[in-house]
């Protein structure tokens, strides 16, 4: 994404507030679609520390740290804004809060390793974070967990800064405001790891109760943290190992890369996650109809089986909240498409693949007004396509409620983006579906009961 400029943004929803009195927002830069997140502060000292947090991070690129995309001051009002790569599934604590609390063994251990990664990268950089912890990691559109929050970051050496940073996961030198090195950031991401694991920080019973003491114990006795009994061996090794009390004897991000719980974990899982994907229109456009053409008629199934996810992986459907809304010049509709001759089927969890070629008269796809669509999102969507013969052809379990959330008048929002083929709809009854049209192909996501079941219309 090219840097962004305030001027064009369209701000979407709050997507956090931090203790440093910023806000994140979900923006949309209007020229493009694509969306971003915006930190911003309004006061001065705020505006000093995201100032900070911009200069660390644009010296930062790696797979495993947010991506930092340009900043903006506001001369007249004096706020500050960071433009950050937009993390689609939120922070590691919103991952765990969407999983009933906490993280599965496997989702911890590769989130560990993302994390761990990004901190090799940053302190080989020289750079150290200062606040790892689950709620200041994000989850990016790939997958993978990514450092994020640089508020407490700080250079690895010579730095006269004061200690910094959550009580609950302060190594016990930084706790005696001693010093704040790398090692302190391989302590953080053990209690990161019992964070992920327990859904609750380290020490949780001193520290919600009385930071003091809690800091106490951290920094003057010679308690450890304690682990989560459930977790396999190479975990709790790995855990002892980075939760040496002595910052010298505890292992580098770099030397701790090769510990086999480590060393084990699964590549990073690729979820599709909406709204980045579908707005995304490079995942499916390419330079001319032929390129389109050809390109969808060779993988059409791949990129089905790639997009199809569960449920938790998508966004809240039947929320108000948190929908794209962006139409900077309005998209013109695509040409009305003569013939559908097939619908292919596929879905995720359903182990359900068919194609079912169709007369010109089953299926009916009839593109309208998209302009007329935003400027009246109840009264109309995008496209209309009528699926009732399909939908009596198939099993309910296959096909159906698409027909419901096709139908205006059920449908609770049309939401279009300002590409000229993509039309989002949303249903906020049983069902969900977006439709993005290419070439000759249009291919609808219909989200319904915690699978995506995926449809692509081959119009002839
Ligand atoms: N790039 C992003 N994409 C999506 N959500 C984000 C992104 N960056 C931050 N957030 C959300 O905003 C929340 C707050 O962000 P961040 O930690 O950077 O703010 P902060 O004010 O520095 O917080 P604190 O000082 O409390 O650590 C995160 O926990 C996360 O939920």
């Amino acid at each position: 994404m090219a840097t962004a400029s305030k001027q064009q943004l369209r701000r979407l929803r709050t997507l956090g507030r931090g203790a440093s009195g910023a806000v994140v927002w979900l923006a949309a830069d209007e020229s493009s679609g694509q969306l971003l997140a915006v930190k911003s502060a309004a006061t001065p000292a705020a505006a000093e520390q995201l100032r900070r947090e911009a200069r660390v991070l644009s010296g930062l690129r790696s797979p495993h740290i947010v991506p930092f995309l340009g900043s903006h001051a506001d001369a007249i009002t004096g706020e500050y804004h960071l433009f950050l790569e937009y993390a689609p599934r939120g922070s590691l604590a919103d991952e765990a809060a969407r999983n009933g609390g906490r993280l599965g063994k496997r989702d911890v251990r590769r989130f560990t390793a993302d994390l761990l990664r990004g901190l090799a990268y940053l302190h080989g950089e020289s750079v150290v974070h200062g606040d790892v912890k689950a709620a200041n990691a994000v989850v990016g559109a790939d997958g993978r967990a990514k450092l994020a929050d640089f508020g407490c970051a700080r250079a690895a050496a010579g730095c006269d800064l004061p200690v910094a940073g959550t009580p609950a996961f302060m190594a016990p030198e930084v706790a005696r405001g001693e010093e704040q090195g790398p090692a302190a950031d391989v302590w953080a991401l053990a209690c990161t790891v019992i964070e992920m694991a327990t859904g609750a920080a380290p020490w949780s019973g001193d520290v919600d109760c009385d930071v003091f003491a809690a800091v106490h114990r951290i920094g003057y006795t010679d308690a450890v943290p304690e682990l989560p009994p459930w977790l396999s061996p190479e975990a709790k090794d790995f855990l002892r190992v980075c939760l040496q009390r002595d910052p010298r004897r505890r292992p580098t991000a770099a030397q701790v890369l090769d510990h086999p719980f480590i060393v084990s974990a699964d590549p990073a899982k690729h979820f599709w996650a909406s709204p980045t994907s579908t707005l995304d229109t490079a995942f499916w456009e390419s330079s001319d109809d032929k390129d389109d053409e050809e390109e969808a008629s060779e993988s059409a199934a791949g990129r089905i089986s790639s997009l199809a996810s569960p449920r938790s992986a998508l966004p809240d459907w039947d929320s108000e909240d948190g929908w794209i809304d962006v139409c900077s010049e309005c998209s013109q509709v695509p040409e009305a498409p003569a013939v559908v001759t097939a619908v292919t089927v596929g879905g995720a969890g359903f182990d359900l693949w068919c194609e079912t070629h169709l007369d010109a008269a089953e299926v009916g796809l009839h593109a309208i007004d998209v302009e007329d669509a935003v400027r009246n999102p109840t009264s109309h969507v995008g496209v209309v396509v009528d699926f009732v013969k399909p939908q009596q052809r198939h099993s309910s379990s296959s096909v159906g409620g698409i027909g419901l959330c096709l139908c205006p008048a059920a449908c609770h929002q049309g939401k279009t983006v300002d590409r000229n083929s993509a039309v989002l709809v949303m249903s906020n009854e049983k069902s969900s579906l977006i439709m993005h049209r290419f070439g000759h192909f249009v291919t609808l996501f219909n989200l319904v009961f915690g699978c995506s079941l995926v449809y692509t219309l081959h119009i002839a």
